[in-house]
């Protein structure tokens, strides 16, 4: 087949992980991840043109594991792979409800998945649109989600939370701007905003993980950007930022 080397080269890159894999003796993740279909889609991805190659693991969790490739033009990719065997439905199903670009998304377990890996796309680009600093989403196909990769040659960006940072006060004021902008303009709430969802790379802010985002008719929401409120505060409380709650929210609630 005319594209048989990019799917030799991603095999073997799978191939690769599965004995990484097995030399640590997780085989949750290999089978949680690559299964056949998670494979077949990868297939597409590159036979697309998307994926040129798979690189290394970034990040293996409960819902998602992160692996970052090369796209076209040697672009540095994130491709997040959500498991289908072992997600929390229940939950995804409960964050689903009440958004109405996702109305009447039942079904099976995958096709959740698969919503939800949609709305993590949707919810990036409508974050991108309003000026918030994301990843920028390339494509979704089945539970695959292929973004720009936030970092360089391989290295991925650390989590504010693996780092303290110079300018505590500068990070909060912009951390502050895209809760509002994602409040005001973009009519959503991250959900699970917090120093482990947010990057920093060349000094700036990069808020990821958008699955769980949802619409402020969501009947959650305002818990949601209440416990959002929280954790940042929390966090740049002890970074010395001189911050409140009730500051944060009259700011992100602030018309202009
Ligand atoms: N675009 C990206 N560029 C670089 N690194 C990324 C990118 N997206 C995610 N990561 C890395 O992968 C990790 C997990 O990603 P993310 O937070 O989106 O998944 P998750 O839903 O939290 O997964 P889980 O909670 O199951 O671990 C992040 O903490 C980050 O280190
Ligand atoms: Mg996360």
């Amino acid at each position: 087949m005319y594209h048989d080397k990019r799917m030799k080269d991603i095999e073997k890159k799978i191939d690769e992980y599965r004995m990484k894999v097995k030399d640590s003796g997780d085989l949750k993740a290999e089978s949680g991840v690559f299964d056949a279909p998670t494979l077949k889609t990868l297939y597409t991805l590159a036979s697309k043109g998307i994926i040129k190659a798979m690189g290394g693991v970034v990040s293996t969790g409960k819902e998602a594991d992160v692996f970052h490739a090369l796209g076209e033009d040697e672009r540095e990719l994130a491709i997040k792979i959500y498991r289908i065997t072992t997600s929390d439905f229940q939950k995804m199903q409960d964050y689903l409800i009440g958004d109405p670009r996702f109305e009447g998304i039942r079904g099976t377990k995958k096709d959740i998945v698969f919503a939800w890996t949609k709305k993590e796309h949707r919810n990036l680009e409508r974050a991108m649109e309003v000026g918030v600093r994301v990843p920028r989403p390339v494509t979704s196909e089945r539970n695959i989600l292929v973004m720009e990769f936030i970092g360089k040659d391989e290295v991925p960006a650390p989590r504010l939370k693996d780092v303290r940072p110079e300018d505590p006060k500068g990070i909060y004021s912009k951390v502050a701007e895209y809760m509002r902008l994602l409040y005001q303009k973009a009519r959503l709430v991250h959900g699970d905003l917090s120093e482990y969802n947010i990057l920093l790379y060349e000094g700036e802010p990069i808020i990821i993980d958008m699955g769980q985002a949802v619409m402020l008719d969501h009947p959650m929401s305002s818990e949601f950007l209440a416990r959002d409120i929280r954790n940042i505060v929390k966090y740049f409380k002890k970074m010395g930022v001189d911050c409140s709650e009730e500051r944060l929210n009259a700011y992100i609630m602030k018309k202009d």
